[in-house]
């Protein structure tokens, strides 16, 4: 499992690396989606569906499907998955198949289930962070599992991720392995390993308890949060260093073994999170020691379907820090209502 889960990142690497504009196409809601995309949803499904005994159901909650790949000058695109998916298949070995075009799209649509409390769902971002894939940033492939509506398992694949800290240098270091593989079970921890295959070790979250000396993580791209917002909460909680932005749910990996103390996410009001986007890396940050809540200081949510249910935002953080930050996040919250509507 995990060996496929490398040759599927693999596959985005090198698709990230010669990926053409035919590549790339524009979802209803105008964000990005490419080949990679696609065809890392197939590839990973795949390996599931092949290694889910007959006797169990399959259930698999998951960002893509086949509506933008149905319509009209989508040929191209769904022709260069489908050689892409096929290829791979062939040079990994491990399954002797053949995708047509047709049954490309009904792959992708494998991905549509609800979720919900009961029974156990596959959680998949096939490509998180497709605006950082794009610039050749940093990216996440997270697959998590859900079992009576909670998340049980996380594995978060970062192609572009050191495997030594990044600290405060923005999502670079120099000299440093690159490529990171973060997992966690319910209950046993968390590990990071190398995505070449180093022995898993265990990782924590910072100790960190006086906020002069915490940094914090936030989207790289300024439309995915109120930066006035986040802003004003770290200035608040006393944080001197430059927020770190850097794309995905490599934030979580890296808050999980410690490289900064705080991830603030809050997106634009009437913005609903996904549950893809956050199932495989709040496990990681949670069973590395820390916390991750709404800003009312609840705990996410994994059950309600492919959404999830929120107030205003997600923090997460370690044990000493959060009720200092959520006191401030609930404070900065309230001005920015007043200001908005100061009567
Ligand atoms: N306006 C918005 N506000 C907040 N998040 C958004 C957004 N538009 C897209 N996103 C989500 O932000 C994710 C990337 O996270 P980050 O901002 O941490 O890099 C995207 O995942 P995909 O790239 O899988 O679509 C997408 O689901
Ligand atoms: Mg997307
Ligand atoms: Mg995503
Ligand atoms: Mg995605």
């Amino acid at each position: 499992m995990q060996y496929q889960d490398c040759e599927n990142v693999s596959t985005a690497t090198a698709v990230q690396k010669d990926i053409l504009h035919s590549g790339v196409q524009s979802k209803a809601d105008k964000s990005p989606v490419t080949v990679a995309d696609y065809g890392s949803q197939i590839l990973v499904s795949l390996v599931l569906k092949m290694e889910t005994p007959a006797s169990t159901s399959f259930s698999m909650v998951a960002e893509e499907d086949s509506e933008e790949l149905r319509k009209e000058g989508a040929e191209e695109i769904l022709e260069n998955i489908t050689e892409l998916v096929n290829e791979t298949i062939v040079d990994d070995g491990t399954y002797s198949m053949y995708f047509s075009k047709e049954g490309i799209l009904s792959a992708i649509d494998d991905g549509k289930s609800e979720g919900g409390p009961s029974g156990r769902h596959w959680v998949l971002d096939p490509i998180d962070g497709t605006k950082g894939f794009l610039r050749g940033d940093q990216y996440a492939i997270a697959l998590a599992l859900l079992d009576e509506g909670k998340v049980v398992l996380g594995v978060l694949a970062c192609p572009n991720l050191s495997l030594g800290s990044i600290g405060n240098l923005n999502g670079s270091s120099s000299g440093d392995q690159v490529g990171a593989l973060f997992s966690a079970t319910i209950g046993c921890g968390a590990e990071v390993e190398s995505l070449q295959g180093s022995p898993a070790q265990k990782i924590s979250v910072c100790s960190i308890d006086d906020p002069v000396n915490a940094s914090f993580f936030e989207s790289y791209e300024g439309a995915h949060s109120m930066r006035d917002l986040t802003g004003s909460i770290a200035e608040k909680l006393g944080v001197q260093a430059p927020p770190v932005r850097i794309d995905s749910q490599a934030k979580y990996g890296a808050l999980a073994r410690g490289d900064g103390a705080i991830y603030l996410r809050f997106p634009h009001k009437g913005y609903r999170e996904k549950i893809w986007d956050h199932a495989a890396g709040s496990i990681v940050v949670t069973e590395a020691g820390g916390v991750v809540t709404d800003a009312s200081g609840n705990d996410l949510d994994f059950s309600k379907g492919r959404f999830l249910d929120l107030d205003t935002g997600i923090i997460a953080t370690n044990k000493q820090l959060m009720p200092s930050l959520l006191k401030v996040v609930q404070e900065a919250i309230k001005e920015q209502n007043q200001a908005a509507s100061p009567l």
